[in-house]
């Protein structure tokens, strides 16, 4: 396979990231990776529709300002058609990049069903279709005999789902914790500098960071998502989001900030899982405020670490970007690629289309 096609769901931070990717490192991807990616259909609530079959201009539609639509675009519509275009664009891979919405994972669930239903592969980023329908969607990608991937609803673009099933694979994994939404880390380090909490956010909101609504990161429920999803993915768990304790961020005070900083601590907000010695799985998200001497107390702004505690190797930390938009296109591309490496070895066809 030389060339993707990829239909792009949602065309805010995370996608069009993806976009300028392909726009500004396509020839230099190509010979790296060994094949092309091409763009043939975009749905976005506000641009709306657009399918093009020979490939859409990228630079053209990046360029595209509020208020316009693909409308006047041949393939255009003003309407978001996501259904119509997911079942029928020409697309290889459907790159779902909407809202995450934390209560039923809709539409992004029904986006990745229709994605998979029309035999194409699915890349996303969004934490809902995993984590409160992953088990489901899986099967169905099974049957349909495409990929289902997800490497950025976890860490970004840091690569800890795959690290994990493959690098310590036959290590015993028995708890994972560590700081798992980038907002809320990035907002309680600008709080130790004085800012308020909505000055905060605001920031995190300008730098690509945070939730379409960021009461899901700094009431925890982003990371609640990502617990769930570590403990059934790693820990061979079946949490729902109901499983799992959450405290956000919100309960911590300026006050209780400067207090923190007195004692040499800095709050956090931890998201842990953990197999008990009965076999059943917890999970928790809650603030802590943690010491000097401990190793995520020096990870700050949208930089995210998880520890992977294993019976054979003890503990094994793994930092790196946790928000981002750049940074999460990457996992989409690293998506592809784990698309390519199945079809390259002939574990799936191209597309089923
Ligand atoms: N940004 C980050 O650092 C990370 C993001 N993610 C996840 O990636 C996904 C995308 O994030 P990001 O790009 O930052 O989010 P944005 O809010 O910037 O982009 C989402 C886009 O999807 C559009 N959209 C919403 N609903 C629909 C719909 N039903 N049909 C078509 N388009 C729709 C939005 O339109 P409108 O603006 O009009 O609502 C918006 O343009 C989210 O699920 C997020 O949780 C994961 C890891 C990191
Ligand atoms: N809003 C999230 C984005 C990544 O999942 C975060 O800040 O971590």
């Amino acid at each position: 396979m030389d060339r993707y096609d990829l239909a792009l769901i949602g065309f805010g931070g995370v996608n069009r990231a993806l976009a300028e990717l392909i726009r500004d490192r396509g020839e230099r991807l190509r010979s790296e990776l060994g094949f092309d990616l091409r763009i043939v259909a975009i749905t976005d609530l506000r641009l709306g529709s657009l399918m093009q079959a020979d490939g859409i201009d990228v630079a053209q539609v990046l360029a595209m300002r509020a208020g316009e639509s693909f409308a006047g675009l041949v393939g255009g519509d003003a309407e978001a058609r996501n259904e119509y275009v997911i079942r029928n664009s020409t697309a290889d891979i459907v790159v779902e990049a909407t809202f995450t919405n934390p209560l039923d994972g809709q539409p992004a669930v029904s986006h990745v069903t229709w994605a998979l239903e029309s035999g194409k592969h699915v890349t996303t980023t969004n934490k809902g279709p995993i984590a409160l329908a992953g088990a489901g969607l899986k099967s169905l990608a099974a049957e349909y005999g495409v990929r289902f991937e997800y490497e950025g609803s976890v860490l970004s673009g840091t690569p800890i789902l795959r690290f994990a099933k493959q690098q310590l694979a036959g290590a015993g994994l028995t708890a994972v914790e560590g700081i798992l939404n980038g907002t809320s880390n990035y907002v309680l380090g600008r709080m130790e500098a004085g800012l308020s909490l909505a000055d905060a956010v605001a920031e995190a909101q300008g730098l690509g960071y945070a939730e379409a609504d960021p009461t899901a990161d700094i009431e925890g429920s982003d990371v609640q998502l990502k617990v769930v999803i570590l403990a059934n993915e790693l820990l061979g768990a079946n949490l729902t989001t109901a499983d799992v304790e959450r405290v956000g961020i919100s309960v911590v005070s300026a006050e209780d900030i400067v207090a923190a900083a007195t004692q040499g601590k800095r709050w956090k907000l931890i998201g842990s899982a953990r197999r008990l010695p009965d076999g059943t799985v917890t999970g928790r998200v809650a603030p802590v405020a943690v010491a000097a001497d401990h190793p995520l107390q020096g990870i700050s702004g949208a930089t995210n670490a998880v520890k992977f505690e294993t019976e054979l190797l003890g503990d094994v930390t793994v930092s790196g970007p946790g928000a981002g938009r750049v940074e999460t296109a990457y996992a989409l591309l690293s998506d592809i690629i784990a698309i390519d490496s199945s079809v390259r070895s002939g574990l799936v066809a191209t597309s089923a289309v």
